[in-house]
């Protein structure tokens, strides 16, 4: 591939409805939509998931911005690229930066696979066309909780995912729980207790979740070893799990039964396809996780789920779930609980054009000499 042009777009959006973590709580979202370009005007799309401030990673759309036009770009744009496997070894002489790095290689992937004429899940090997999809309750007290929901329940996804937080954990899954006897439920707590809040995981035991995410710490590996040891609730590892690395250290030390694959997080989709295989090869689950993001990334996400060890549904919800129009075309749908993969070369989505023209707040051409 000779790739002449990159084209960064920032775009912003406002949410549907505030979406409230441990963290703090969002109401409109920036990202970067990536188009790379190759002699014959074919491209590819990527988009950076981080946010306009640090709060889930250290990240933001600014960093990323720098890191894409005065570091990443250039090492691109210097020589021509076989295969997008190659841009992981190449970009390894930069540190962390996973979310710019994600969002260039993914749109190299997707021009790779437009190239050869067929869909990107396939040229991973991926095998599931049919991807069940999961809804995240990101509310800021009980009742928004419960109203949020019973609209996702009713709209047919099959995972219900709740952020906790110290003060709204106990009492909010109890009263889920006491509603939706069923229903696959789990937590998410974004890092928002220590060891000594134990006897409050090990009380959430008792609804029957199918995992419990990133109860501690953002960088721990170590103490949700006994997290996972004291909990029958499988643990999930999302900020933790940055590289291979760790997922080989959480691995090693059992320090959880299930990772939440996220591209971006992980530095780009040959990363995230390689811990899936390692996981898969020690018999740990995996899912694909969410970043609230456009329509671009949840494409990729789409793409990486097809693969055979993504089997419990992930935060891939349609684009309506935050929304009011996506920047892709079509915008992905959900359909009795599923999204259906589409046979169309490369991601299988377009850019909405009138749609980005909508939403671009500044865009930058970056051309190769
Ligand atoms: O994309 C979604 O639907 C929400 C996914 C989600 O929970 C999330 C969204 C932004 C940042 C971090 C997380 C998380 O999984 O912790
Ligand atoms: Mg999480």
């Amino acid at each position: 591939m000779n790739i002449q042009r990159v084209i960064l777009s920032v775009i912003k959006m406002n949410l549907k409805a505030p979406f409230s973590t441990a963290l703090g709580t969002l109401w409109e979202r920036e990202g970067i939509i990536i188009q790379v370009a190759d002699e014959n005007g074919v491209i590819g799309l990527g988009e950076a998931v981080a946010f306009s401030t640090p709060w889930y990673t250290e990240e933001t759309v600014k960093t990323c911005m720098h890191m894409l036009k005065d570091v990443l770009v250039p090492i691109l744009l210097a020589s021509p690229v076989h295969h997008p496997s190659e841009l992981e070894d190449r970009f390894s002489a930069i540190r962390g930066n996973h979310m710019a790095k994600a969002g260039l290689e993914t749109a190299v992937w997707d021009l790779y696979a437009k190239n050869q004429n067929k869909p990107l899940w396939e040229v991973i090997g991926g095998t599931q066309m049919i991807i069940p999809s999961g809804a995240v309750v990101g509310a800021h007290d009980l009742d928004t909780a419960l109203i949020q929901m019973e609209a996702f329940v009713k709209q047919g996804y099959k995972r219900i995912k709740v952020k906790i937080k110290p003060g709204l954990d106990y009492k909010l899954i109890k009263a889920l729980r006491s509603h939706y006897h069923d229903v696959p439920l789990m937590a998410d707590a974004n890092s928002a207790y220590t060891l000594k809040d134990l006897p409050l995981l090990e009380a959430l035991d008792e609804f029957n979740l199918l995992m419990i995410e990133q109860p501690l710490a953002v960088d721990d590996i170590v103490q949700h070893r006994l997290v996972q040891r004291k909990l029958n609730t499988p643990v999930c590892l999302d900020e933790s799990i940055v590289t291979l690395h760790d997922a080989e250290s959480a691995i090693d030390l059992e320090s959880c039964k299930v990772i939440n694959i996220k591209i971006g997080r992980v530095g780009g989709l040959s990363n995230a396809i390689k811990i899936h295989d390692l996981c898969l090869q020690n018999g740990l689950e995996v899912w694909c996780g969410g970043m609230i993001e456009f329509g671009v990334s949840r494409a990729h996400n789409l793409v990486l789920s097809s693969l055979k060890g993504f089997k419990i549904p992930g935060d891939i919800s349609a684009s309506n779930r935050y929304w009011d129009e996506d920047i892709i075309l079509p915008e992905v749908e959900v359909v009795n609980g599923n999204i259906h993969l589409s046979s169309k070369a490369g991601i299988g989505f377009e850019l909405n054009h009138n749609r980005m023209a909508e939403v671009t707040t500044y865009e930058e051409e970056i051309r190769g000499s």
